[in-house]
This record gives structure tokens, sequence and C-alpha cells, in this order.
């Protein structure tokens, strides 16, 4: 089993702005969390967020002792919560007293005290993958499934401006209660390939993209940075890009594709944005 733990530290803009391009994906583009029969995780400073990729084969897979040594508990989920969506094939996530199956494109969220977890696929030969997103908490709210279905949708962008796509919410306050995490995914229309314009920041809340359904050959062009002086990450299939709170997170495809938002940090208000003016984009 293929597994690898890294710790990316938080940095300032004043550097990032003196980054080259190959140091920019060094710190905040992560180019394999999925591995068959692997679990791959990311412990960023940016607000403690863990961001984890399970992909089980015949075995199942636990997020065991080496992730507990990482944030310091007895187990992983001590004083954390973890939230999930799964971008493959159908999967089984049992814990302590609970077995969860989830499809494409279900999320799950598991609170903070849930001792033990572990991943399987329902069918190795069309494996599931689990993207996991895990951070701090101070209360133990419930487990809680949550269907594509469920999740709280939103019609946005237009095919005019190559921006049109939808929204979905799943870990959002309006449908399950967190302490700190939000998590959803967004759909590009086909023809459309703009995310996230016009751009925001939210000094509040740092955030992660994972780019999914990316076509090989495909590529999205992710711009970073502050509004005034952003750069750009090249971000192929199954890539997530470590967004810090002082940064505009957009990007256009060389075709449609999806990607799944998470946020933490001091609230929860998904409206809670400060968008840039077009003109101020350098
Ligand atoms: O703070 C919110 C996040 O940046 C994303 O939810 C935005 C997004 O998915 C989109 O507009 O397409
Ligand atoms: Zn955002």
């Amino acid at each position: 089993m293929q597994s690898s733990i890294t710790v990316r530290h938080a940095v300032h803009y004043t550097q990032s702005e003196t980054m080259t391009g190959s140091a920019l994906r060094e710190n905040f583009l992560i180019e394999e969390l999925f591995s068959a029969g692997g679990a791959n995780a990311v412990y960023t400073h940016y607000d403690r967020l863990l961001l984890i990729g399970v992909m089980p084969d015949r075995a199942a897979i636990s997020l065991g002792e080496d992730m507990a040594r990482v944030v310091g508990g007895e187990f992983l989920l001590e004083r954390r919560e973890l939230g999930l969506i799964n971008i493959g094939g159908p999967g089984i996530v049992r814990t302590d007293d609970a077995v969860f199956e989830i499809g494409f494109q279900d999320a799950l969220y598991l609170g903070m005290g849930t001792r033990s977890i572990s991943f399987e696929s329902a069918d190795p030969s069309a494996p599931a993958k689990f993207y996991i997103n895990s951070a701090p908490a101070h209360a133990a709210f419930p487990a809680r499934q949550i269907r594509k279905a469920e999740a709280i949708e939103l019609n946005l962008g237009d095919g005019q401006t190559s921006n049109k796509r939808t929204l979905y919410q799943y870990i959002h306050p309006d449908v399950v209660e967190s302490c700190q995490l939000l998590m959803g995914m967004t759909r590009l229309e086909p023809g459309s390939v703009w995310n996230t314009m016009p751009a925001h920041t939210h000094d509040r809340r740092m955030e992660a993209y994972l780019y999914f359904e990316v076509p090989k050959d495909a590529f999205v062009v992710h711009l970073m940075g502050r509004p005034e002086a952003t750069g750009h990450l090249i971000v192929r299939d199954e890539q997530a890009v470590i967004s810090p709170p002082w940064s505009v997170h957009c990007g256009a495809g060389t075709s449609a594709y999806a990607f799944i938002w998470s946020m933490a940090g001091d609230n929860k208000s998904f409206k809670d944005m400060d968008f840039v003016p077009m003109g101020d984009i350098r």
C-alpha cells in the first residue's frame, strides 16, 4: 500500500510573489492524492486543514496511528471533524458503530470523537476515490451522509461568459451541522470553462480546490495570489490547490471539468466573500 503524509507550511504573499512557477507548485499544488490501494495526506498549516485521498482496491484502508501522530492525538478525530466526497466508484465507510454506502458524488460528515474509520471499494475494478478534508473541531456533531440530491443546488454563471456551472453545497450550515468545515462541488457545463468569476478572496477562511473530470491532455489554469499580483498553476486531473486566505482562487480550463471546494476558518458563512472588481486583477 502506497501511503504518504506531507506537511505544507503557510506562506506570506511577499514570499509567494517572488516564487518561480515550480516553487508555487511545490507550495500550493498537490499533484498526487490518489494512488491505487493507498492513502496520501497533506497537512497544511493554513487553518490546519488536512487533505487526504483514499483509493482502496481489494483491502480496506483505515486512517490509523500515522495520521493520529500527525495531529498529536490518540486517534485522528480526537479533536477534529472530517468531511468527504467520493469521486470514484461506489464505496463503503465503516466507523465505530455505523456503515455508510457512499456512491459517486455522495458526501459524508464524521464528527469529533469518531475513533475508527475504514474505507473500502464495493468493486475493486471501479475503485472508490474518497477525497477527505479534516479540520480541528470544538464540538461533537453526529455523523451524516449527504447524497448529491440532498445538497443545496445553485445555478451560476452564463454561457455568454463561459462560466455556466452548478454549485452543490454539501457540508453547509443549512444541510448539516459542522464546527468549521464547509464542503461542496461545482460542475461546469460543457462549453463553459471559467470557475469562480468574478473572483473573490475571504481573509476569514482558507480554501482548497480538488479539480477532477479534467480530460486527459486538458488542464486548468488556476489563478492564485493577491488580486493585484496573481500567478498561476497548471492543474491536471485529480490534483488539488491550497488557497491561502489572501489569495484569489479561480481558473479556466481547456475544457469543462468539475471541482470540490472546501473551506475552514473563522466563519461558516459561504456568502462572506470580498469580490474583486474585474478591473483590479493583475
Ligand atoms: O468561496 C467559495 C468558493 O470559492 C467556491 O464555492 C466558488 C465556486 O465553486 C464557484 O464559483 O464556481
Ligand atoms: Zn472562495
